[in-house]
């Protein structure tokens, strides 16, 4: 993806067939009013993982923008979504990760975050990704590199009848 500033990404439609487990304990996942992010990891069928998430007041920095390390917290958990699909016996865990903040994200909107088709080298898991703004400018692009470890984070009772009982996607389709 292009470092360039204003550009907008040329979207089509993508299938969603399913979503990434999530945890109730889960910085990114919990989506109360307040605490938490709250994001929902969709997977396409063409290999990708994206959610579509509407930015929350009280992640404002800069009144009315989003803090550029909540930005981070979207990237980190939808590009670990790749880690699930590639290493779903293990866990990974990030070791870098790089940002460019391209344009600012404003607060009260809805917005697309997607995480590409990863690349693997033994335990070495490489995931890019961008974040599109309601008019597809790509605002945010985002690498990261994950290490898989044994699995230590286990779902509670509770999660598991969730993911036992597949939840659906809140959504069918997603462009980017
Ligand atoms: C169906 C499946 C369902 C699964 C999900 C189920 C439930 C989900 C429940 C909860 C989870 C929910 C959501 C998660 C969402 C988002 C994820 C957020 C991820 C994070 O928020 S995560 C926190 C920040 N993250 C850290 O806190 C990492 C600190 N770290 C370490 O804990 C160790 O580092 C570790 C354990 C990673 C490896 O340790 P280790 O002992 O196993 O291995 P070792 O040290 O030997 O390193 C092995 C190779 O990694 C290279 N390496 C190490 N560090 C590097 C670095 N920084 N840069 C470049 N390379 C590095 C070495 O150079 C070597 O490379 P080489 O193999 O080539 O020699």
């Amino acid at each position: 993806m292009s470092a360039e500033r204003n550009v907008k990404a040329e979207t089509k439609e993508h299938t969603v067939t399913g979503q990434i487990p999530w945890s109730e304990t889960c910085f990114g996942c919990n989506g109360g009013p307040n605490e938490g992010v709250g994001l929902r990891l969709a997977v396409t069928d063409d290999g990708y993982v994206a959610c579509r998430y509407f930015t929350k007041e009280c992640h404002q920095g800069f009144p009315g923008f989003v803090h550029g390390g909540i930005i981070a917290s979207y990237f980190d958990e939808v590009l670990w979504g790749q880690t699930v699909i590639l290493a779903p016996e293990a866990s990974a865990m990030t070791v870098e990760m790089n940002i460019r903040y391209l344009s600012a994200v404003k607060t009260g909107q809805e917005i697309r975050v997607i995480a590409k088709p990863a690349k693997v080298e033994g335990r070495h898991i490489y995931v890019e990704g961008f974040l599109l703004l309601p008019d597809d400018t790509v605002a945010v692009t985002a690498k990261a590199h994950y290490i898989t470890v044994k699995k230590s984070n286990t779902l509670t009772e509770h999660e598991n009848e969730r993911m036992k009982h597949g939840e659906e996607p809140a959504y069918r389709t997603i462009r980017f």
